[in-house]
């Protein structure tokens, strides 16, 4: 039974540090997809409540951009604390705007902490530098400055960590943020706005913004004070942000859809590959950007591999994902099932086996059965569209080389995975393989300390690692003469 969210349920936005409601009093119903329940609402606030969050960050801005790299630190190292200390709370809170299971809700809350830790650390390695100078009577420096007001759009599977991704750096780097969560899952970033007043960053630093996303994004976009937009989402809509940002010239950061593949080949460990292949395929019920989309497996192992990860993917706990032990909650809404009834039936169609599940769960709403699909053959939707479900497409090959060009055939590039025990081919795959982020003989990789981001049409630039503060810096090369020298 979830009772410690309620601290953190956020009904209203917030902006230069007030908790307000729209300019019209409208609001947005915030659903509970394991119940179809309302949990509460949030403010539908369009461009005049975003073009007052943007002003309130750019004047913070003027103040906050000139903090130490060490102040920034200790209040990020602040925010990781008290994010940890209300660790139970805001799982509970995520679990119940978005349906994960708590277990995974903790890890996501947990992710998002740990991403703070690393940003508070690397606020203060901004470094710039003192080149030698082609002129005796001259020296140059190039420095590191805060981009200003950043633009953060997020969407509902990861909520609450894909705000530490964007967040994390751009207080670090001194940058301010305007904040806009999806609407389905609203109440994480509210609860990360009172968390961030709670530690001590000055009113203004953080906005969070809730309403209609084409006013709010609109605005975000075409406002000259917004510096840079920061937006993790599907591909269409990164599109329509990269354009309406050139407006202004913006700076944007995109992490967008993906199609990963999981390769196994016939020298892999199979217990290692299916317990990999369950975690990267059934993590938030299928529904992240680098869940395995397409499951290739060399046909030497094939029989087998199908077996045991079929029989694996059938013992999965699914149910709300408040209550204990439950491992794979509902997907997000109606819509996100009949998706992936349409993906199965044309799998159906085209002469795909239904090895296990294939249906809606019987506990009814959004729930559908974790499924293996044996037989998979490229002319399925499955090949070129993201599922973002619990369904895996486990397709036959043959020979190395086509497995490579099987898992490149995709105008995506994020994330793509394989098993094999043979050193050499881990090599050759490893840079055969047109991706932003490879897993060798692993299932999960995201962690802070590595950059994060696609290739192709996944996006553009990295979160996490040494790259990841970058993108929120800008560069200024300092010529200085008249020295006397
Ligand atoms: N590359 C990555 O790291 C990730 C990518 N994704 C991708 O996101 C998709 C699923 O998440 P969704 O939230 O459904 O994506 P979505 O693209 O529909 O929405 C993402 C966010 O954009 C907002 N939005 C939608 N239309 C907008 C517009 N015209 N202007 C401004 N904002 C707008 C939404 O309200 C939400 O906050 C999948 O394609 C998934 O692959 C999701 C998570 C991580
Ligand atoms: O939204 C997503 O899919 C996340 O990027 C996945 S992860 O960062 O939690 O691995």
């Amino acid at each position: 039974m979830l009772q410690k969210y309620s601290q953190f349920m956020k009904e209203a936005n917030l902006i230069g540090g007030e908790w307000v409601q729209a300019d019209s009093g409208a609001t947005i119903d915030v659903i509970n997809p394991a119940t179809g329940l309302k949990i509460g609402i949030v403010p539908k606030s369009g461009r005049a409540e975003t073009k007052r969050a943007i002003e309130a960050a750019n004047q913070t801005f003027l103040s906050y951009r000139k903090t130490s790299a060490l102040e920034r630190s200790k209040l990020l190292r602040k925010l990781h604390d008290a994010i940890m200390d209300n660790q139970d709370s805001l799982a509970e809170l995520l679990t119940l705007e978005q349906g994960k299971s708590l277990a995974e809700a903790k890890g996501e809350v947990g992710a998002s902490a740990a991403y703070v830790l690393w940003f508070a650390e690397e606020a203060r390695r901004t470094y710039g530098d003192v080149v030698p100078s082609p002129w005796a009577d001259r020296r140059i420096l190039v420095t590191k400055e805060p981009t200003g007001v950043i633009a953060a759009i997020t969407p509902w599977n990861f909520p609450s960590s894909m705000l530490a991704r964007k967040i994390g750096p751009a207080l670090a780097a001194g940058c301010t943020a305007v904040v806009k969560p999806a609407s389905q899952t609203p109440y994480s970033g509210l609860a990360w706005g009172a968390l961030c007043e709670e530690v001590g960053f000055p009113k203004g630093a953080v906005n969070v913004v809730t309403g209609a996303a084409s006013e709010i994004g609109d605005e975000l976009c075409e406002h000259p004070l917004v510096k840079k937009i920061t937006f993790t989402g599907s591909t269409e809509v990164g599109k329509i942000l990269i354009a309406k940002a050139a407006s202004t010239v913006k700076k944007v950061s995109m992490e967008l859809g993906g199609n990963a593949p999981f390769l196994v080949f016939d020298d892999a460990n199979l217990e290692r590959a299916v317990e990999g292949a369950i975690a990267a395929k059934y993590r938030n019920s299928g529904q992240t950007c680098i869940c395995t989309n397409r499951f290739f497996v060399q046909a030497g192992i094939y029989d087998a591999f199908v077996e045991k990860f079929s029989a694996a993917a059938a013992k999965l706990k699914i149910g709300d994902g408040s209550e204990a032990g439950v491992q794979q909650g509902p997907l997000i809404d109606e819509k996100a099932v009949e998706k992936v009834e349409e993906l199965v039936a044309d799998a159906k169609e085209k002469g795909g086996t239904i090895v296990t599940g294939g249906k809606r769960h019987a506990l009814g709403g959004s729930f559908y059965e974790p499924t293996v699909i044996s037989n998979a053959s490229p002319v399925m939707r499955f090949m070129k569209e993201e599922i973002f479900g619990p369904v895996a497409p486990v397709f036959k090959f043959e020979s190395e080389e086509e497995a490579v060009d099987l898992a490149n055939d995709t105008e995506y590039g994020l994330a793509a995975y394989f098993y094999t025990g043979d050193l050499g081919r881990a090599f050759r795959v490893m840079e055969g393989l047109k991706y932003g982020m490879v897993g060798v003989n692993e299932g999960i990789i995201t962690t802070p300390e590595a950059p994060f981001g696609g290739m192709k049409e996944s996006g553009l630039g990295r979160e996490g690692g040494h790259q990841g503060i970058e993108d929120y810096l800008d560069t200024k090369y300092v010529s200085i003469g008249g020295l006397g020298l």
